[in-house]
């Protein structure tokens, strides 16, 4: 189990993190879900111990990040978003250095990452630094794996990678997460929040919402209307100044929009924006998803 207690980290006038709790459970899947900046990296920085907090404590499967920072780093497998691969080591010899790192073998702990890895294994000789970014992340995977961690701290492992890559690689993480490690991982991308057991909605070094994705979107207070015309950005530049909305974003070629008054009804909302004057407008109620739940939170935080 992983417990973080009011934790805080500043960079100078920066609170990167602002007295953070948090509990993850073993053999989770948890989610860290932000924007750029919100201190996910930082976050988990601290769990792996790369960094002292200024305040609070966090406690890896029973042990203290500042005290036992030693034992954690051998129990811990740690991805950063970039500069975990040595470029010009092949496949098979960065595979090699992170397990002799950690006193072991390829050999020893290869049915765990057997999965990810026979994926690259066809191209063991190759340069890591000339892999695609998909298979890039694989090798990355394979490394902080192979002296068999039993927490797996991931930072944005799928950012930059292509649509197909980033399934494969969830798909793996599952399976991961069957031989009962726990991960946390952290990912701009809503659409991966789903995926997850449980995810922390983070904003400004701050958690605003934890719960089970279902969960989350459940809690959406409010009615979501889709809305779209023939001038996008004016509809959207309209009804970010008129007064009855709470709020609007864009959503593929729709806005997603909620208003102040919960009582407003459809037809209300396409009299409002006919009266702005706009073409072509299709006007429905729709469901929420976690993005809708987030932008709902930042915008009432
Ligand atoms: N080493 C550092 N020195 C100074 N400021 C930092 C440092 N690391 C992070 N910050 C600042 O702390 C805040 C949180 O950054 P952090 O990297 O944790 O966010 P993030 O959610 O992981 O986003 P990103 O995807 O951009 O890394 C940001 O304002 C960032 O500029």
């Amino acid at each position: 189990m992983i417990q973080i207690n009011n934790i805080s980290k500043n960079f100078g006038e920066v609170q990167a993190v602002r007295d953070i709790n948090l509990e993850i459970n073993d053999s989770e899947l948890f989610g860290l879900i932000g924007p750029d900046g919100a201190g996910k990296s930082t976050l988990m920085r601290l769990m792996v111990t790369l960094f002292i907090p200024e305040s609070g404590s966090i406690s890896m499967n029973g042990r203290d990040t500042i005290k036992e920072y030693k034992e954690i780093r051998k129990h811990v497998g740690y991805m950063p978003g970039r500069f975990s691969l040595y470029q010009d080591l092949s496949v098979e010899e960065n595979l090699a250095f992170y397990a002799s790192v950690f006193g072991s073998t390829i050999e020893e702990n290869y049915d765990l990452v057997k999965d990810v890895y026979e994926q690259i294994a066809p191209f063991r000789k190759r340069l890591a630094g000339r892999l695609s970014g998909g298979m890039k992340q694989k090798l990355a995977l394979s490394c902080a794996l192979i002296h068999r961690p039993e927490i797996l701290v991931l930072d944005e492992p799928t950012t930059g990678v292509d649509a197909v890559s980033r399934k494969e690689f969830w798909e793996m993480l599952k399976k991961v997460q069957q031989n009962g490690i726990t991960i946390v991982v952290s990912t701009p991308y809503m659409d991966e929040a789903s995926l997850c057991d449980r995810v922390a909605l983070m904003q400004k070094g701050e958690i605003l919402q934890v719960d089970t994705p279902s969960q989350i979107i459940a809690s959406f207070p409010k009615k979501l209307f889709a809305v779209k015309s023939s001038g996008h950005y004016q509809l959207l530049n309209n009804l970010k100044s008129s007064g009855s909305i709470y709020s609007v974003f864009p959503f593929g070629q729709y806005l997603h929009v909620t208003m102040k008054d919960d009582d407003f009804e459809l037809n209300d909302l396409e009299s409002l924006i006919q009266k702005q004057g706009h073409k072509n407008i299709e006007v429905h109620e729709t469901k929420a998803g976690i993005e809708d739940v987030f932008m709902y939170l930042m915008q009432s935080s």
